[in-house]
C-alpha cells in the first residue's frame, strides 16, 4: 500500500514528508523533482514570499545512489522565512502570543480553525492551514511521478481559466513548459494568456485577488486501475477527494463533468470500437474512466481554485477576542494561486494514479511490479 504523511508549518523550520510503499530500484531523478517545485514557485500571481523561498527537496531516507530501497523514504523542504520568524515560531522557545492573529479573514481556515481548537489566536491554524504545504506535496507527487515513468505514464495540466478568462489551446499537446524566469503561466493560448496575466494585474491593484479553472491530463494509464467493487477503491473517489484536499479547489469534475447533467446520453457516453490494436473510443468524454475504473483513454481531471482569502482590502470581520467589528487579518499574499495550483495538482494526480496502480500491480521491487504489469498488458491483448 503506497501512503505518505507530511508535518510542516508555512513559517516553520521545514516541512517533512515520509512515503512509504514505493518498491526498491526505482532510479529517482531529483533534478526533475527540483525542477517542478522551481514551477510552483515561480509562476505567475505569486506573492513576496516567493522571493524568499528556494525549495528544494532533500532526501533523508530510503534511498541509495539515487535509487529506492523500499524502505521509508523521507524527505524535507527548508523554510528559509522560518530565520525572520523563530521568535514566534520555534517549536520551543517561540514567543507565546506573539505574532497572533485575532482578526480572522473570511474563507481561510482561521475562524472554523479557532472555533474548533478552543484558540484566542489564529496563528495556531493558519500556519498548517497555508498552502506553504503543497510545496511537500509536490515534491511528494514527484516522487510517485518517478515511479509512473518506468510504465511511460506521464501526467500533465494547464491553465483553463483565470476570472472567467477561458484559454483555448490549439491541438491536442496542452502541455506549455512554464518559463520559470518569466514566471509565465501555462495555457497554451497566447492571446488569453495576457488577458490573465492582466485580469491578475487588474486583482492586485484593487487589492483583491481572483481564481480559476487548471485541467490535469494523465496520458497512457492502462485500462483497468482502480475498482467499481466498492465506493473507496473507486479511481473517481480518490482523484475527486485527493484534489478537492488542495487549498482553495472547491469544485473537481472528471471528463465532461457538470456539462453531462445538461446533454442527452447519446451526447455523453463514448461508444466502443474495436481493431487489432484493441479496444477504443473516438470521444473521451468520460475523462478515461467508467464505473471508477480507468479505461485506457487519457485521464482528465478539472479543478476550480476559490480566489485567495487574504485581500489586500480587507473583508469585515470581528475580532475574536473583543467582539468588536474589524477588517480582516492582512498578511503579504498572492493574489492568484491558480498557475502554482496547476503544478501542485499535477503531482497529486500523479501520487493517486500511482497508489491505484501499485494496488493492482503490487511488488517488493520494480522488477516484479513490471512482471505483473506487462502479464496483465498481455492478458488486456488476448496475448
Ligand atoms: C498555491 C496556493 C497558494 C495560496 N496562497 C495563498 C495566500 O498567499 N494567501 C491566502 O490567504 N491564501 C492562499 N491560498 C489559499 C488558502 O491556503 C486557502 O484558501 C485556505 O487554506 C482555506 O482553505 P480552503 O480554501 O480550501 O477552504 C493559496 C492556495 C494555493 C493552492
Ligand atoms: C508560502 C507559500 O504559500 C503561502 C500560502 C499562504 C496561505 O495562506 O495559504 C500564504 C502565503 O504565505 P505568507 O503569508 O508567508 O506570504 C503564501 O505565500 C508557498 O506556496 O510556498
Amino acid at each position: 500500500m503506497l501512503r505518505f504523511l507530511d508535518a510542516g508549518e508555512s513559517h516553520g523550520r521545514c516541512y517533512v514528508g515520509i512515503i512509504d510503499g514505493i518498491p526498491a530500484g526505482v532510479e529517482i531523478e531529483m533534478e526533475n523533482i527540483n525542477r517542478l517545485l522551481k514551477e510552483r514557485q515561480r509562476v505567475y500571481g505569486r506573492g513576496g514570499r516567493m522571493e524568499i523561498e528556494n525549495d528544494e527537496a532533500i532526501i533523508l531516507s530510503g534511498l541509495r545512489g539515487r535509487m529506492t530501497t523500499g524502505g521509508p523514504i523521507g524527505l524535507m523542504i527548508e523554510n528559509r522565512d522560518y530565520e525572520n520568524w523563530k521568535d514566534f515560531m520555534s517549536p520551543i522557545d517561540g514567543i507565546k502570543g506573539k505574532g497572533g492573529v485575532t482578526v480572522p479573514r473570511p474563507g481561510h481556515a482561521d475562524l472554523p480553525g479557532i472555533l474548533k481548537f478552543g484558540f484566542n489566536d489564529a496563528r495556531n491554524i493558519l500556519e498548517r492551514a497555508s498552502a506553504r504545504q503543497t510545496v511537500i506535496r509536490t515534491a511528494i507527487g514527484g516522487i510517485a511521478m518517478e515511479f509512473l515513468r518506468q510504465f511511460d505514464i506521464e501526467v500533465k495540466s494547464h491553465v483553463c481559466s483565470i476570472g472567467g478568462i477561458v484559454s483555448k489551446p490549439n491541438g491536442k499537446d496542452k502541455s506549455f513548459w512554464i518559463n520559470v524566469e518569466n514566471s509565465l503561466l501555462r495555457c497554451g493560448d497566447k492571446e488569453a494568456e495576457e488577458k490573465m496575466r492582466a485580469e491578475i494585474d487588474k486583482a492586485k491593484a484593487m487589492g483583491d485577488t481572483v481564481g480559476g479553472i487548471v485541467e490535469i491530463i494523465v496520458e497512457r494509464v492502462p485500462a483497468g486501475i482502480g475498482s467499481h467493487t466498492t465506493w473507496d477503491k473507486r479511481l473517481d473517489t480518490r482523484l475527486a477527494a485527493a484534489c478537492m484536499s488542495v487549498q482553495s479547489v472547491k469544485g473537481v469534475e472528471i471528463g465532461m463533468g457538470f456539462k453531462t447533467a445538461e446533454r442527452y446520453g447519446s451526447e455523453v457516453h463514448d461508444e466502443i470500437f474495436y481493431s487489432e490494436n484493441g479496444f477504443y473510443r473516438k470521444t473521451n468524454n468520460a475523462g478515461g474512466i467508467e464505473g471508477g475504473i480507468s479505461n485506457g483513454e487519457d485521464i482528465i481531471v478539472r479543478c476550480a481554485l476559490k480566489p485567495i482569502p487574504t485581500l489586500l482590502k480587507p473583508l469585515n470581520s470581528v475580532d475574536i477576542r473583543s467582539k468588536m467589528s474589524a477588517k480582516a487579518h492582512v498578511e503579504r499574499s498572492d493574489v492568484c494561486a491558480v498557475p502554482a495550483a496547476s503544478v501542485v495538482l499535477k503531482a497529486v494526480v500523479a501520487w493517486e494514479i500511482a497508489v491505484a496502480f501499485l494496488d493492482k500491480f503490487c511488488g517488493d521491487n520494480i522488477d516484479e511490479v513490471k512482471n505483473a504489469y506487462e502479464h496483465y498488458i498481455k492478458r488486456l491483448n488476448f496475448g
